[in-house]
Formats: C-alpha cells, structure tokens, sequence
C-alpha cells in the first residue's frame, strides 16, 4: 500500500462520513512511508459506502452511523425539559437487573435515537463481538490473547476455553489456594520470623494491579459485614515509586506483624519492582534475610521472575495473560489481597456480584441489557454529541475509589487512535473519565457542568447506607440528606432555570444571565439496593463491560496499551544518565536543549546525594 493510497483513502473515509466537530482531520505523519498497515486492512477501500460492514470496514462507514449523525439534529431540536414530560419514553429508559436500576431518560436521546443505536450495534457485530470475547477468542489481536476476565468470577462447574483449555479449574485452584493461605494468615497458623502473627499487609502494585483492589477495599471498609472480618487487621497499597508513599506506608507498622504482597502480572514494572525491593530491605534489615519467607508472597504470572526475586513460588498465586492488567481484581491481584483483609467468604460474594453480571451481559436484550446500553449511550455523547468527557459521581463516601479506578479501565482500553485493524480513526474514541463522590463534588466542579462545559454525569446512588445516621430532631436521616442531592443534581443538569423562571423571582436584570442555567445537560442514574460485596461486584463488571462495548462498536482494541510504552523507555534513558553522571560526574548527553537543562539543574542542585547510594529507609 503506497503513502498515496493511504492518503486517499482516509480522505474517502472522512468523505465517507459525516464530518463533524468531533472528528480529527489526519496529520501530516499518518502519510508518512513508515506507517506500514496490513495490506488487508484496505480491501474493502474500492467499494462505494455500503451499509454492509466487512471487518476490516470502520463503523463510521456504515448507514447506521450516518443515520445517527443526520439524527444529531432532531437532537439538536428537542430539550430534555421537554422530553422528560413523556411519561412513555422515560419509562422504556428505565432497566432493572438483579436489584440494580439504570435510569436513562436524562439522556439527550429519544426512542428513534435508541432504535438508531441498536442498528448501530449490529452494524458492529456488536453480539458476535461479545460472544468472541466470552469464548476466548484472541481479540487482544496485538498481543495474540484471549480476554476472559469473565472466567475469574464464573462458578465452578462453568466451562470457558481458552486455546482449547478450560481455564476455570484453574482458577478456582488458585482461589481455593487463597482461601486456605489467608485463612492461615488470618488465623495466625501462619506466622512471621519472630512468631508474631501477620495481622497487617502491605500490597504493592501499580495500576491494575493496584487500582481495582484499592477500589474494593475502600468500599468494602465500611460495610459492617466486612467490617466484622477485618477487625484488628489493616491493608494498605503501595503503588507510586515516590518513596513517599514507602514512608506513608510503612509508618507505623512493625515489619514482625506484617506481610508484604507483591502484585505485578509482569514482574518487571520498574516502579513496583523498587518498591518491593525497597520493603525487602525494610524486611531483612530488621529481621535477616531468611525472613522474607515467612513476609513477602507475590501475585504475578510471571512465576519464574517471582523465584529470581526470592519469593518461593509455593508462595506465588498466579494469574493468566487473558487477564488484562486493568480487568484484574477478580484474580488474585484483589482476591489475595481482599480475602486476607475480609475473608475469602466475602470476596466470594464480590465475585458472585461480577459473576450475574457477566451472564445478564451475555444474554440479555441489547434493550434490556445495563452495561449495553451504557456503553451505547456514551457512544452517543462522545461520537455524536461531541461530548468528550464523563463524570462518575457516586453519592457514597465508600465509592471514593470506584472513578480513579474506572479512569483506567476506560481511558486505558479505549484511549486508542487507530482501530483494530491499525487504520487511523476518522472519529474519536475513548473518553475522559473522572469523578469524585457527591456531595463533595458539588462544592468543586459542579458548577463547570451547571453553567459551563456539558459533561454527562454517571449518577450513582445507594438504597440503604452501610453507615446509617439518625438525629433526633433532624428533617430526615443522613443519608436522606445525601440521597436528595443524588435526586435533585440530575433535574437540575437537564431542565436548567430559565430567565423567565428568575424575572418572575424578582431576579434582577444585571444577574439573570448569571443565574440562568440552560439546562439540557444529560445524565444517567444507577441505583443499587445497597452497597455489599455482591453489588460492589455488580458495579465494576457494568462498569468493565461497559468500556469493552464502546470499544466494540468504535471498532478498537481495547484490551492492549500501547501507549504507556513510550514514556516508560525514554526513563529508562533518563535514569541512565542519572546514574552516569552522579557516579562519573558525566555531563548530561544525548537529549533536547530543554531535558538537557532541565536535568543539569535538577543534578546540581542535588549534587550532596552520595554516588554510592547508602541505604536508607524511611521513618515516620
Ligand atoms: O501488573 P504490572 O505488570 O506490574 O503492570 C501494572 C500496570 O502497568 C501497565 O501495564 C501500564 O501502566 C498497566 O496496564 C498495568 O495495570
């Protein structure tokens, strides 16, 4: 394929579509001769826009897409303050499943836009592609793998094949392997060098050995069943290289008591690797080498990296490459972590939760289906509306950690430039992810969603509280007071205030455009019976099935990431010249006038940092 073709065709496909404001023009290097793409990749180029969809045709090429492209303008038509007075349509934009209740109607969306999005689906294969997925087909295409972190929560007796094999007795091996280690630890059968029982862990992993089960624990603290089962004991996550974290981490607690878990699927993430080298040395400089036996296990699949490391591998819980990094938690990446701190039984439950999602993902109707139709509608918002951005709002203190972690299940799987099958995307994919519980986030960047830019909004809320508060006196209980934020924050995004509502308030001139709030700001709202180990796991496989059905239908990997490679060798660079020049007083080489002058400053002004590195451990 000559750069010249290339060019014309990803004119054609730009020509093919609707432009709109969301879509990228090329840039000057997606012409370049080093942009070599399977030659397969543009078979389908001589054919004239057809709504068939070959699998090497972008969805943006496909009538469905054009349909909801030309559908932006019916859109652009209505007002959710009008759409929100059709009693019929809001009804069939409301979904129950298992105790969880999915609320739509808030989205800038009719009838006819759902109708158009399930062609949209289909036109994307999108059933096929989740079947692939749940029969282990090797849809991470850039790495060769399967993506089956369905077969880490299915029961037993399931049978889910990956290269002919059925992986789950091999799952359920290493959790019965953890149920009976963190009942040793638990129960103090196992213990330290010193013989003191190990009443507090450390883990240490990055990213998606670190995100999901931070995000579980923080939920599970509060629940008074959990609570029960983790008295006396701690778990704590060090993630970040900054030996800041070290020092947090380890204040307080006595290396005697405490067990290391060292979760890298790897083994070779340079961050988790200094760490866990670092609370080695905090482990054997007080208690002697032989200590590490008894305090440090991994979680890893990467079992012969684990030996060399000097974790005996009886030690080791392993996990498999269809787990990606960020899809995870169910394996033992939070299941070793989660069962020494709560007991297995109620990790259990956490994976049961997961587990009836998975099944209602699979069978249900795309129309009755929570993570499809979640991941239909943030299509929707970003490709058609244009809407780049999402906030995941939890009305639950103990969810604080559910949208950092989702951050990178979405933005990790999706944040993707070109499509499966390496052709630049004429259309964005991906979206930014943040959020931050309500009400806390009322009082910080509401106000850019009331007035500002249009965000739609993930509103999350809980039935009962784990923690409930009543005061005598009161107008309604705490958690009232928290859930009438949950209910009020969504009528307020889409029906807004207008200026006539604010004149006949006596609202004076010069302040109307101030006060006035346009309204028509989407939102969804999900909410859970309450917040226990099986809905915590209900929530993150709706959230995770939810990414893979976007991806699906932009036609993306989303299970590789690429694009965390780059930054990770240019540090290897740097850490080189760091090394050379405070050992051999080198001057720094080999990199542009700013990291030149940027890194010369920042080694002269640390100059008395010893060459011979001592040891030193922090003390807090
Ligand atoms: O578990 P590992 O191999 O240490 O990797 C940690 C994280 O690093 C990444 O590979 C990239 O940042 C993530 O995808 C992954 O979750």
């Amino acid at each position: 394929m000559s750069p010249i073709s290339r060019a014309v065709k990803f004119l054609c496909n730009l020509a093919h579509s609707s432009s709109g404001p969301s879509e990228i023009p090329p840039s000057p290097t997606d012409f370049g001769p080093q942009n070599f793409l399977p030659a397969s990749t543009f078979s389908f180029f001589s054919a004239v826009p057809s709504v068939e969809m070959t699998s090497t045709t972008l969805i943006c090429d496909t009538q469905p897409w054009k349909d909801l492209k030309a559908h932006v303008q019916d859109i652009k038509k209505t007002h959710l303050r009008d759409l929100m007075n059709d009693k019929e349509r809001c009804e069939s934009m409301m979904v129950e499943f298992d105790g969880m209740f999915l609320d739509y109607s808030r989205q800038c969306a009719t009838l006819d836009t759902m109708d158009k999005l399930y062609k949209l689906a289909e036109a994307a294969s999108l059933k096929q592609q989740i079947n692939r997925m749940y029969s282990g087909e090797h849809i991470n295409s850039t790495e060769n793998r399967s993506v089956l972190h369905v077969a880490l929560r299915a029961p037993r007796d399931a049978v889910i094949n990956s290269d002919g094999k059925n992986v789950v007795p091999d799952v359920w091996n290493v959790l019965d392997k953890i149920k009976d280690f963190s009942e040793k630890v638990r129960s103090g059968s196992w213990i330290g060098a010193t013989g003191k029982p190990l009443k507090d862990v450390i883990a240490i992993g990055i990213g998606g050995s670190f995100l999901g089960p931070l995000f579980v624990h923080t939920a599970l603290q509060t629940d008074p069943e959990a609570v029960e089962f983790a008295k006396g004991r701690q778990l704590r996550f060090l993630a970040n290289v900054d030996p800041i974290d070290v020092a947090r981490n380890i204040a307080g607690l006595n290396p005697e008591t405490t067990l290391v878990v060292v979760v890298s699927k790897t083994f070779t993430t340079a961050e988790t690797m200094l760490n866990a080298r670092t609370l080695r040395e905090w482990i054997s400089s007080t208690l002697g080498p032989s200590a590490v036996a008894k305090h440090m296990v991994a979680v890893s699949t990467n079992l012969t990296l684990v030996e060399k490391f000097g974790i005996d591998p009886n030690n080791a819980f392993a996990f498999w490459d269809w787990v990606g990094g960020r899809y995870s938690v169910c394996s033992a990446v939070g299941v070793l972590p989660l069962s020494l701190q709560y007991g297995f039984s109620i990790v259990e439950k956490f994976l049961k939760g997961a587990s009836s999602i998975d099944d209602h993902f699979r069978s249900a109707p795309f129309e009755k289906n929570i993570p499809v139709l979640l991941g239909l509608l943030s299509v929707w918002n970003v490709s058609f509306l244009g809407y780049p951005a999402r906030a995941i709002l939890p009305y639950s203190q103990a969810l604080e950690k559910f949208a950092p972690h989702i951050q990178q299940v979405s933005m990790e799987s999706n944040g993707k430039g070109v499509s499966i099958d390496g052709v630049p995307l004429p259309y964005e994919a991906g979206e930014i992810d943040f959020g931050e519980p309500g009400t806390n986030g009322q009082h910080s960047f509401y106000q850019l969603i009331h007035q500002g830019r249009v965000i739609p909004c993930d509103f999350i809320g809980i039935v009962k509280s784990q923690q409930p508060v009543y005061l005598k006196g009161e107008v309604v209980s705490n958690h009232d007071e928290l859930m009438s934020n949950f209910f009020a924050q969504p009528d307020a995004l889409a029906y807004g205030k207008t200026a006539e509502q604010l004149l006949k308030e006596n609202v004076s001139q010069h302040l109307i455009p101030h006060k006035t709030f346009s309204g028509n700001r989407p939102s969804l709202s999900l909410l859970l019976p309450s917040l226990n180990a099986y809905n915590i796991g209900q929530l993150l496989a709706s959230y995770e099935h939810r990414v893979a059905v976007e991806g699906f239908v932009w036609g993306i990997n989303s299970f590789d990431q690429w694009g965390v490679e780059l930054g990770k060798s240019l540090a290897t660079q740097v850490r080189k010249q760091l090394h050379t020049s405070r050992t051999k007083s080198e001057p720094v080489e080999g990199f542009n006038f700013s990291t030149t002058k940027l890194l010369t400053r920042y080694l002269q002004a640390s100059s008395d940092i010893p060459a011979d590195l001592p040891t030193l451990l922090p003390r807090i």
